[in-house]
């Protein structure tokens, strides 16, 4: 596990968006797997920066999203879909076809989850897995528990997730309860990962996870045992790991 000290949200986000262009410069027909949530939005910031300068080209790409909330479709302006197409892909040249989140329109779960583990599949896996992380340290929407969980599924949403995620709704209310997720084996079995995280308001969870035991209660903690995994921290972020660092 490498740990990479960012000096603030800004800096974070370019060395992520870094190591993911020098990722595409290098193979450019990467499948890459995108995330959600406030953490990444610096990175895409980046990256359509250095697309428009024409530094890096995302033509060659595949994209696979961690996760989307059940019930919403995908015009919803809360979805994931519509997170990322505003955020990246329309501002970027990745083939539509090649843009693949989980189905939220899709209500019938197992066929969506077994549909998205096969289309992955059948791209030859990840080859960069992008993260963020949540409060309580789940990974997609792989919420502690008592395992880790496998492949893409259907998961309840914690209260502290709805909490966290209301300030996008009109209200909780409106938070979805449930969500599709790749599950932590698919997230292991990337052949890299990079993990951005920033705030003071992590810094226990950052240190939970990444020096205390692995265990499914912080579901990122299994990242400790992946083989190529960048954590790209910011100073605040760290606030609570000087003794160990
Ligand atoms: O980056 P944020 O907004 O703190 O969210 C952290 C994590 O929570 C999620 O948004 C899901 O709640 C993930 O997609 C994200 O990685």
């Amino acid at each position: 596990m490498k740990i990479i000290r960012a000096k603030d949200y800004n800096d974070m986000s370019r060395k992520a968006a870094n190591i993911i262009s020098a990722q595409v410069i290098l193979k450019p027909d990467s499948v890459l797997g995108l995330a959600t949530g406030s953490s990444p939005i610096g990175i895409y910031e980046q990256l359509i920066k250095w697309y428009n300068k024409g530094d890096v080209d995302f033509g060659g790409c595949t994209t696979f999203n961690l996760d989307e909330y059940r019930g919403l479709t995908p015009d919803h302006d809360q979805s994931y879909h519509y997170f990322m197409h505003k955020n990246f892909f329309d501002a970027v040249n990745v083939p539509a076809e090649r843009i693949n989140l989980p189905d939220g329109a899709q209500l019938d779960a197992e066929r969506e989850c077994k549909r998205y583990d096969a289309a992955i599949k059948a791209a030859g896996g990840i080859d960069l897995q992008l993260l963020g992380m949540g409060l309580n340290g789940h990974i997609g929407f792989n919420e502690p528990d008592e395992y880790f969980s496998k492949g893409t599924h259907c998961v309840n949403l914690t209260e502290s997730t709805i909490e966290a995620n209301k300030r996008f709704f009109a209200s909780a209310d409106d938070v979805p309860r449930q969500a599709y997720t790749m599950g932590v084996q698919t997230i292991m079995l990337a052949r890299r990962i990079v993990l951005v995280v920033s705030g003071e308001n992590k810094a226990e969870t950052v240190r939970e996870a990444f020096f205390g035991p692995v265990t499914p209660q912080v579901p990122a903690s299994i990242l400790q045992l992946h083989t190529d995994v960048s954590i790209v921290a910011d100073e605040a972020a760290l606030s609570k790991c000087g003794d160990l660092l």
